[in-house]
């Protein structure tokens, strides 16, 4: 049986642990996907606020970019609207829209609030804000899904001025066409936008799955790593479905557009993303260009 001593021991080891990671990623950006699916309970979305503030206070410059797909669902239902989806995007009309930017909005505060009573400065923002996501039209496999915006220009002069005076910036996926008309954006392109746009080392997905699996139904096939090539070859096969689709095409983006590392995890284990950065636990799935490792080797 451990001695109080061997537990004492144990921490510090765990925050030993730690040191080489915080080198690392000191002053560098992470961005983290907040998926509304990962949102549902509150001591989990606690958890996740806690992470992230603490990544701020070592000395990372964390930017979280959220969703909130399911909570818009559920007022689009109040109003007596059915939501509806087209290859993971939901379909917006005027009313629609309407409905996801006063609930995005009231996420983004709602998350704010929760960073600012762990005691670190944040902001929050929409792709409105600041001239920061600019949009056309997305039509998907040329069907018309409404108000749906593709992001054509991300401009993150607002992100490096909102962290250069220490804010957290907490980013809500709307944006603005070139003649100003609002538009909805799904959460998993804006992120990968924003983390390409600023040159992020690393983006993390939270979602509400362990990870990609090659068979959803079946435990047994999560993927621990996944390549490019072969994260393509999913797709082709439909293997992935649903609001992993947009995820694991961002995920292929971000990795051809030099994010050096793109990760999706279960935001609903406690402390995912402490123990994928600061430790060698390997949650999730890694998406990596070909021939890297999942790990950080000490010549990187
Ligand atoms: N091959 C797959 N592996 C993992 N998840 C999948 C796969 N195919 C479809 N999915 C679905 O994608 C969902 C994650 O996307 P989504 O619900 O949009 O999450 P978020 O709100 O976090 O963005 C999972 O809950 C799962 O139902
Ligand atoms: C166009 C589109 O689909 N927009 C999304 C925006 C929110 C989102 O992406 O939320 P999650 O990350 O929680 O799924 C939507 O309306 O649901």
């Amino acid at each position: 049986m451990g001695t109080d001593m061997d537990k004492y021991l144990e921490k510090a080891e765990v925050l030993i642990e730690a040191l080489p990671y915080i080198q690392r990623f000191n002053r560098r950006i992470i961005v983290v996907k907040y998926g509304g699916s990962a949102m549902v309970d509150e001591t989990l979305k606690k958890r996740v606020i806690q992470d992230v503030t603490l990544l701020k206070l070592v000395g990372f410059k964390p930017i979280i970019v959220h969703g909130g797909g399911k909570e818009i669902s559920r007022w689009v239902g109040k109003v007596g609207m059915e939501p509806h989806f087209i290859n993971g995007l939901r379909v917006t009309d005027e009313d629609t829209m309407e409905i996801a930017e006063m609930v995005l909005n009231k996420v983004n505060k709602s998350l704010v609030q929760m960073v600012q009573e762990l005691g670190v400065k944040a902001v929050g923002i929409s792709g409105k804000d600041g001239g920061l996501l600019t949009v056309e039209k997305k039509y998907s496999d040329g069907q018309d899904i409404g108000f749906v915006g593709e992001i054509t220009d991300v401009n993150p002069k607002v992100l490096y001025d909102l962290l250069e005076k220490d804010f957290l910036p907490i980013v809500c996926p709307i944006g603005l066409d070139k003649e100003f008309n609002t538009y909805n954006i799904n959460a998993d392109d804006a992120a990968c936008a924003i983390a390409k746009a600023v040159n992020a080392e690393k983006l993390a997905f939270l979602t509400d799955i362990e990870g990609v699996y090659k068979d959803p139904e079946d435990k047994s096939t999560l993927i621990s790593e996944l390549t490019i090539d072969d994260a393509h070859a999913l797709i082709d096969e439909g293997f992935i479905g649903g609001g992993m689709l947009p995820k694991l095409n961002n995920c292929i983006d971000a990795i051809d557009n030099g994010v050096s590392r793109v990760h999706i995890m279960d935001g609903r284990i406690p402390h995912c993303l402490l123990l994928e950065i600061f430790t060698n636990r390997g949650i999730g799935t890694a998406i990596l260009s070909e021939g890297e490792g999942r790990y950080y080797d000490d010549n990187e």
